[in-house]
């Protein structure tokens, strides 16, 4: 699958710059390591640079960047937005006091915390990671900042693998709807979870070298 052919021509390069190791952690998954973006300057600041553009100016005081990767991305994104950084942490990380929020991993769960007070009701938040797999990750995020009372705007992600995309129309208790924004080259995606909607989850890149998770996305039969 080629990129969109709207899309940003920056994007070719964010994306081949991504390796995609087979087998990590674990046989049959085609992990997707972003450290070889890391390690090219000019597509790290690419990735930074498409959001910075997308959501400066949308009176957002709050990235929220979800452990360990969209801590990568996301306070480069709040310095140039304007905006505060909040690290949303992996359980008893954190030394204040927390909200914690649940969710569901192919074997049991995992969960993530934010620290009281580090956001306040009315805020408009940005949440953002490196990539969105079954999107567990980023609705227990979305819960955590809407509890505290913030308007999550929207979800930003580096990778958005296209197994996703493949859930369009699915009928499985997963659905995701193609949606064409009128002001964005890329793709955007409308992603329904469980019949929750999760915002926008904003995709830079939708290389084809992803191979269906179905460890990862285990009730999704394609
Ligand atoms: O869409 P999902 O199925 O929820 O998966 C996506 C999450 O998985 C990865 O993190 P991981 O949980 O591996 O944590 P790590 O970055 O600390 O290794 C990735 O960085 C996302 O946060
Ligand atoms: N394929 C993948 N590559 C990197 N991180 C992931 N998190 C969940 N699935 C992943």
């Amino acid at each position: 699958m080629s990129a969109c052919k709207d899309m940003d021509p920056r994007v070719h390069d964010i994306a081949s710059s991504i390796r995609v190791v087979p087998n990590f952690p674990k046989p049959g998954i085609m992990f997707q390591d972003i450290t070889t973006l890391l390690l090219n300057p000019k597509a790290f600041k690419d990735a930074v640079d498409l959001f910075v553009e997308r959501y400066k100016g949308k009176n957002i005081s709050v990235v929220a960047g979800i452990e360990a990767r969209g801590f990568i991305f996301g306070p480069p994104i709040a310095l140039e937005i304007g905006a505060k950084f909040v690290p949303l942490r992996k359980p008893r990380k954190l030394p204040g006091e927390v909200i914690s929020e649940e969710y569901v991993l192919e074997y049991g769960t995992d969960c993530i915390e934010m620290h009281i007070g580090a956001v306040e009701p009315g805020e408009r938040a940005l949440i953002v990671d490196d990539l969105i797999a079954t999107g567990g990750t980023l609705c227990a995020a979305m819960k955590l900042l809407e509890r505290a009372g913030a308007e999550v705007v929207e979800c930003a992600c580096v990778i958005g693998l296209p197994e996703l995309k493949k859930l369009i129309n699915s009928g499985c208790p997963w659905s995701m709807t193609n949606r064409t924004s009128n002001n964005l080259p890329e793709p955007v995606f409308n992603a329904f979870v469980h019949d929750t909607p999760m915002k926008e989850a904003h995709f830079v890149s939708t290389e084809p070298e992803f191979i269906l998770l179905p460890k990862i996305i285990p009730h999704i039969n394609l």
